[in-house]
């Protein structure tokens, strides 16, 4: 690998900076001299197969709709129970909903949401992708579909909030995964694999670390984001996350949601 000089895309996201601030936060991961750059999923998971960058911390289901690119294994972003940012937030009982907004910046969360609320749910809304703003959102629309920091943020308590991840867990008994390192395999080499793997160990070892230098960055008191980090998301990606990734792709598929 040309260890000098290389791109990384990854989310705006206060769950990525565990996984990313290895590269830019301490001496070892600096000598690599790689570059993040922060941008929305749906526009990151595009730019992966042209080879903008050589890896996307990305959606998960960028994956599952282009078979010709790898993930690194080992690290991802997911949940083993509620994950507290990817919320549908409802103004009506579950059962009521018709109409659901849906982030446009989010691919996986979009998707998880017209399964779960059509298998386990039994409804069939419609849906409108519109910019993540709760207030416009919920104008127009029984429910709203927020992710990432604006998901974990509090809102009017009289509104129904759907966990995807906690529904996913209670239905599959698997772990969720939202995002993983995404990449062409002639970039997402073993060796940069490696460096991922690494960048993991030190954030997931240096959460709080990472939660004081972020949070008010992200809106978050250092609380909220320390509880977030250890208690929400999940950065493995073992046999139980990866059993859970491939229940998603089969429903993706049996759902025509490619
Ligand atoms: C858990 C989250 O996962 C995110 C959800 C994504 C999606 O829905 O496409 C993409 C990246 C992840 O960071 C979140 O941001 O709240």
């Amino acid at each position: 690998m040309n260890t000098f000089n290389f791109k990384l895309g990854s989310v705006p996201y206060l769950n990525a900076r565990p996984l990313t601030d290895w590269f830019s936060e301490t001496d070892e991961g600096r000598a690599l001299g790689a570059s993040v750059e922060f941008i929305l999923p749906s526009l990151l998971a595009p730019r992966l197969e042209p080879g903008d960058f050589a890896a996307g911390l990305v959606s998960a289901v960028a994956w599952v709709r282009r078979p010709q690119l790898t993930y690194a294994p080992g690290v991802s972003v997911a949940c083993d129970g509620p994950v507290r940012s990817v919320r549908v937030f409802s103004q009506v009982p579950v059962e009521k909903i018709k109409r659901v907004a849906l982030d446009t910046s989010s691919l996986t969360s979009v998707t998880l949401t017209k399964i779960l609320l059509e298998e386990r749910f039994g409804l069939t809304p419609e849906y409108t992708p519109m910019a993540p703003e709760l207030a416009t959102m919920l104008a127009d629309h029984d429910a709203a579909l927020l992710i990432g920091d604006k998901g974990y943020r509090d809102y009017d308590p009289g509104l129904v909030a759907l966990d995807l991840g906690e529904i996913w867990k209670d239905w599959t008994q698997l772990p969720f995964v939202f995002a993983l390192w995404i990449g062409r395999p002639d970039l997402l080499t073993p060796e940069l694999c490696a460096q991922l793997l690494k960048a993991k160990e030190w954030g997931v070892s240096h959460l709080e670390l990472v939660a004081a230098r972020r949070a008010s960055e992200h809106g978050e008191s250092l609380e909220r984001a320390s509880a977030y980090f250890s208690h929400a998301i999940v950065y493995d990606l073992g046999e139980r996350e990866e059993a859970g990734l491939r229940l998603f792709a089969e429903k993706v598929r049996a759902h025509g949601l490619i």
